[in-house]
């Protein structure tokens, strides 16, 4: 058992009666914790004195100040604003330093000298937490079932070695300290190199960042910029425009961030200069950083466009196109962006580029769209059917809007390492959220789309390196983002589209470890049930009674879950009907032993909580209720955060 297994399972208030649990048939409403004067559980009917809140002992709780910059608390101390992991110097995304870098001579790629400081910035020290390859075991993915399908499908890689792969790649995968490629990097490889397009689902956290930037870069280093370039370069005068052999696109300003911190990884020595821009940062320091290279580009559709505009980028040289969280780029949201960038822009058409797709999640419908922007492409699924790992042990709880602050407060005040991830619907709730924990000395720092830049960084920043360990967090922060040590994420707030949970989920059980995801479930997520208990069961969790008791109301109302083509997760939709998925090997990645889900189902919160509901919806809980719970997230409705705060309408 876990230990925050353990932990929760000593969950217990009110005599018994939990926090999260609906009052039996006649019963009064379990009574509210009094705000301002919270007790764990484990500590009530002590004397008094002996309180602390989170991190008690180490003396955080009541001197934490900071990173809810609205509660004030300075700015002082965190200095380190790159948004990425490891501490680089640059933070508005040029290369770090372009005497390290290779040259493309005469047709001949010549790498940089190696430089010791350059190799700690960017791999650092074999034990450093902060770098999540360490210590992965990676075992774990070798039964996962793979799918390949389309035509003529390369052969897998079994190792990073050249050939197949370029020899200055496979030395710095070694400096990363990776040993072996992920699923989707031992068939990525190959099918890039064979001049393949590609569509690529995986579960969260297996490694599709590398899926993508290894054979680009391979390939890359091999055959160097695209012609036009070199005649760019040469005719180089006053304006510089930059022309990109790789274009990666993403959905989020942290995403392209991280994203960007990878590829200075492996392109370190290389010809080639990764770049990133996102919306919200200051486009003059971006151009400037342009300037300095910009053979890779990393970049939110937003800032691209108004870059393409100003005459500063050109795609005219692009070999490869990327789209990571591909079923977000494409949805409504982005998707008339992304075809300005790809169709109107001067880009090689589909058949004179490669074009690389990556997502945990790829609905049918929007597997259908994205034919437009692929030529015979490969699909390739991994993982299970339903796309969430087995990695993470779920637990959705039968919990009143009331009731859960103090659900959430029982349970913050058991977790006592890692970092928890907790997801709300709405930027509003996230502000109260947060300001509610850090009243009741929980270090909480909160993220969603109104927030300036800055204090968006800050608050990842302030979360990753454990000093606010609890990080309440709109959609913004769901997908992609690769935060070592999150141990748990809890959905305050159950999303609309269960894909965003899978999402949501996959911030913890990365690479192989283990995490832990709470849901709270109420009878405001009806729209979602179905595809819940699917999730659930498909990643062999256990799935609680009081949810497949709503199943069998929303059924006989007629109602459904998603209506978006069928939860496609993992399926390629040209195989139609048929299912293909022989080779799945169940039960043989990791932890079918779901100890977290006993312990807790065993403790207050499991049996009781729902049956005796009376589903009352109940009244708002001094000012946090779930006031977006429904409605709120609706993708039809547009505007998406992408980058540009002036967007206006946006949900995250
Ligand atoms: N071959 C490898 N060996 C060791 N670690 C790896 C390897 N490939 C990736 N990783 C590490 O695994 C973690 C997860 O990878 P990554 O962020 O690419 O996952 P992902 O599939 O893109 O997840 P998501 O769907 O959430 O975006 C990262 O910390 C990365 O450094």
């Amino acid at each position: 058992m876990s230990d925050l297994s353990n932990d929760l399972s000593k969950l217990s208030i009110n005599n018994g009666a939990p926090a999260g649990s609906a009052p039996a048939p006649g019963a009064s409403q379990p009574q509210q914790q009094q705000r301002g004067s919270y007790v764990p559980p484990h500590q009530r009917n002590r004397p008094a004195g002996g309180r602390g809140g989170y991190g008690n002992g180490g003396g955080r709780g009541g001197s934490y100040s900071g990173f809810m910059n609205r509660n004030g608390g300075g700015r002082g101390g965190y200095n380190n604003r790159n948004g990425g992991r490891g501490g680089h110097n640059n933070r508005n995304g040029g290369f770090q330093d372009a005497r390290f870098s290779g040259k493309w001579v005469d047709g001949k790629h010549v790498p940089g000298p190696n430089n010791e400081r350059v190799e700690l910035e960017l791999y650092g020290e074999p034990d450093d937490p902060k770098f999540q390859s360490t210590g992965i075991n990676f075992d774990n993915y070798d039964e996962i079932p793979v799918e390949a399908t389309g035509n003529d499908v390369p052969d897998a890689v079994d190792s990073f070695i050249a050939p197949p792969m370029d020899p200055l790649l496979v030395e710095n995968v070694k400096l990363a300290r990776y040993t072996k490629p992920t699923p989707v990097q031992k068939y990525s490889i190959p099918i890039i190199a064979a001049k393949r397009d590609l569509m690529a689902c995986a579960q969260t956290g297996s490694g599709k960042t590398g899926g993508f930037l290894f054979p680009c870069l391979s390939e890359s280093f091999k055959n160097g910029p695209a012609e036009i370039q070199t005649q760019q370069e040469q005719g180089y005068s006053y304006q510089r425009k930059a022309y990109p052999t790789i274009l990666v696109m993403a959905p989020t300003r942290e995403l392209v961030s991280q994203i960007f911190e990878e590829a200075k990884k492996f392109a370190y020595r290389s010809w080639v200069k990764p770049c990133v821009v996102y919306g919200g940062a200051d486009i003059g320091t971006q151009m400037r950083n342009i300037d300095r290279g910009c053979d890779l580009l990393v970049a939110t559709p937003g800032r691209l466009n108004d870059l393409i505009d100003r005459g500063k980028i050109s795609l005219e040289a692009i070999k490869y196109l990327v789209l990571d969280e591909a079923d977000r780029m494409l949805d409504m949201g982005f998707e008339p962006q992304i075809r300005n960038i790809v169709q109107n822009s001067g880009m090689p058409g589909v058949e004179s580029r490669q074009t690389l797709m990556f997502s945990a999640t790829f609905p049918k419908d929007i597997q259908m769209l994205a034919k437009d922007f692929l030529k015979d492409y490969i699909f390739l699924s991994v993982g299970r059917v339903g796309s969430t790992s087995e990695n993470i042990t779920q637990r959705v709880l039968y919990v009143e809007d009331n009731e859960k602050n103090s659900l959430l407060l029982d349970i913050l005040s058991t977790s006592e390492d890692g970092l928890t991830l907790v997801f709300v619907e709405t930027k509003r709730m996230a502000d109260h959220l947060s300001d509610f924990l850090y009243s009741q000395n929980f270090p909480a720092a909160a993220i969603h789309g109104d927030r300036s830049q800055y204090e968006r960084e800050r608050a990842l920043e302030a979360f990753r390196s454990g000093k606010a360990p609890i990080l309440v967090a709109t959609a913004v922060a769901a997908r992609g983002l690769d935060i070592p040590n999150v141990t748990h994420v809890i959905n305050y707030d159950l999303p609309s589209d269960i894909d965003d949970y899978v999402h949501r989920i996959g911030r913890t059980g990365r690479a192989g470890n283990t995490g832990v995801a709470t849901a709270f479930f109420n009878r405001g997520n009806k729209n979602v049930v179905k595809d819940l208990v699917d999730i659930l069961s498909e990643a062999k969790q256990e799935v609680p009674e009081f949810l497949t008791t709503v199943v069998r109301e929303v059924s006989s109302r007629g109602g459904s879950g998603r209506n978006r083509g069928g939860r496609g997760g993992s399926r390629d939709f040209r195989r139609g009907g048929s299912s293909g998925y022989g080779n799945s090997n169940n039960g043989s990645w990791g932890y079918g032993n779901n100890s977290y889900g006993n312990s807790y189902g065993n403790s207050s919160y499991g049996n009781s909580s729902y049956g005796n509901s009376s589903y009352s919806g109940g009244a708002s809980y001094g000012g946090y209720s779930n006031t977006g719970n429904s409605g709120s997230n609706s993708r039809t409705g547009g505007g998406y955060n992408n980058n540009n705060s002036s967007s206006g309408g946006d949900w995250w």
